[in-house]
């Protein structure tokens, strides 16, 4: 296993297969005047076996789980390929993808029968009106409700992600909380971040964990659960005399990059080491260039070794990124 400097092992590989996305969510690609998005050339991104190669070196380095994201990983032609070419990989006990859920319904038997067994889908509202304004797309929450149900009936084992922006969805708390109890579909609620540059952050649109703990324990008392794994980002709890599971991702209140394990690549292949880093190291490019995967593995146990990341712990109250700021649809949320 590879260790960065301060102990933490490489564990987990996020991949990003596309930077564009159908959604403009406001937290993350808003649609602003005049902001045009510059997306990666097609010849730049990289190839299904380009990934692969990249993943089985991760692989060989003590990488134990890949996530699919973007950008939306389901505009990515023919992802259920891919899937399949990465469940080959020896050492890799977990594949998974994170979507917005909007061509889920079309592609959930493909991804089962591709060799998946979970997604994460990302749904901030059940009410339509106030979803249609946070996908920036004017989609209602009932067309994602669609994808999650033909999951479920796939056999996917399926985590519901909301990001909570005060204002704008906090009173979606509790009818969220109360449909996916109902249901006995795990809902996890994550701080809105200051990722990127476009999406305006301020500290006092956060709604904390710990408030929406307490908005939900009151009505529907929950009892904490052990982590899943070591670094888990949601901290987990149940509905008491229940196994449905509520998870809370607290990257501003309660920061856990003391076990971050994850590494991200980009669609055009540089690696980062945290979802706030500036800079990427080009793996692509050196591929291109006839690197050796001896001399990949050379690269990126450099790169692990004196890696000393932990943003969202030094963040504090303000937003501390200086410099440039890569979104999060680039590196891969
Ligand atoms: N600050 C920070 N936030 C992260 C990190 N990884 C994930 N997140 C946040 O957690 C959210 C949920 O992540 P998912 O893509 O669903 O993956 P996950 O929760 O790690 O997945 P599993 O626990 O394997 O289901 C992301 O959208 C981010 O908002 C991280 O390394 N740092
Ligand atoms: C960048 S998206 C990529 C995958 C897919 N398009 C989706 O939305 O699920 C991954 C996750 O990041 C979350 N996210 C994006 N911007 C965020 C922000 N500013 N703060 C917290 N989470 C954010 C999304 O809600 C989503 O769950
Ligand atoms: S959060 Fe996901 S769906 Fe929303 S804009 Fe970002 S990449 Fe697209
Ligand atoms: S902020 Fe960076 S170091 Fe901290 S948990 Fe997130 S990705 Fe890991």
């Amino acid at each position: 296993m590879l260790y960065d400097a301060y102990k933490r092992p490489l564990l987990d590989l996020r991949i990003s297969v596309t930077d564009r996305c159908n959604f403009r969510c406001i937290y993350c690609m808003p649609e602003t005047e005049g902001q045009q998005y510059c997306f990666m050339k097609r010849e730049h991104l990289m190839t299904f076996e380009e990934i692969v190669r990249l993943a089985n070196i991760f692989a060989r380095l003590g990488v134990r789980k890949i996530r699919l994201t973007g950008g939306e990983p389901l505009l990515r032609k023919d992802i259920d390929v891919l899937i399949s070419m990465l469940k080959e990989i020896e050492g890799i006990q977990d594949i998974s993808l994170t979507t917005n859920g909007f061509l889920l319904k079309q592609y959930a038997r493909r991804l089962k029968e591709a060799g998946m067994k979970r997604v994460n889908v990302s749904l901030d509202a059940l009410n339509n009106d106030i979803f249609a304004v946070m996908n920036g797309r004017g989609v209602k929450s009932d067309v994602i409700l669609e994808g999650i149900n033909e999951a479920l009936v796939q056999g996917l084992a399926v985590k519901i992600n909301m990001v909570v922006k005060k204002g704008m969805n906090d009173s979606e708390i509790l009818p969220m909380a109360r449909f996916f109890k109902e249901k006995g579909v795990t809902l996890r609620f994550i701080e809105f971040m200051d990722v990127g540059s476009l999406n305006g952050w301020k500290l006092d649109e956060v709604v904390t964990s710990k408030e929406i703990y307490e908005m939900i324990t009151k009505e529907m008392p929950l009892e904490p659960l052990e982590a899943n794994y070591v670094g888990e980002v949601a901290k987990r709890y149940r509905y008491v005399g229940t196994n449905i599971e509520v998870g809370f991702i607290s990257s501003v209140s309660a920061a856990f990059c003391s076990d971050c394990t994850r590494c991200r690549i980009s669609a055009e292949g540089k690696l980062y080491t945290c979802l706030f880093s500036t800079d990427g190291a080009d793996l692509l490019k050196n591929m291109r260039n006839g690197a050796t995967d001896e001399e990949i593995i050379a690269q990126i146990r450099r790169i692990w070794e004196t890696r000393h990341d932990r943003y969202s712990e030094e963040r504090g109250k303000n937003t501390t990124l200086k410099g440039k700021r890569i979104e999060m649809s680039y590196i891969g949320g």
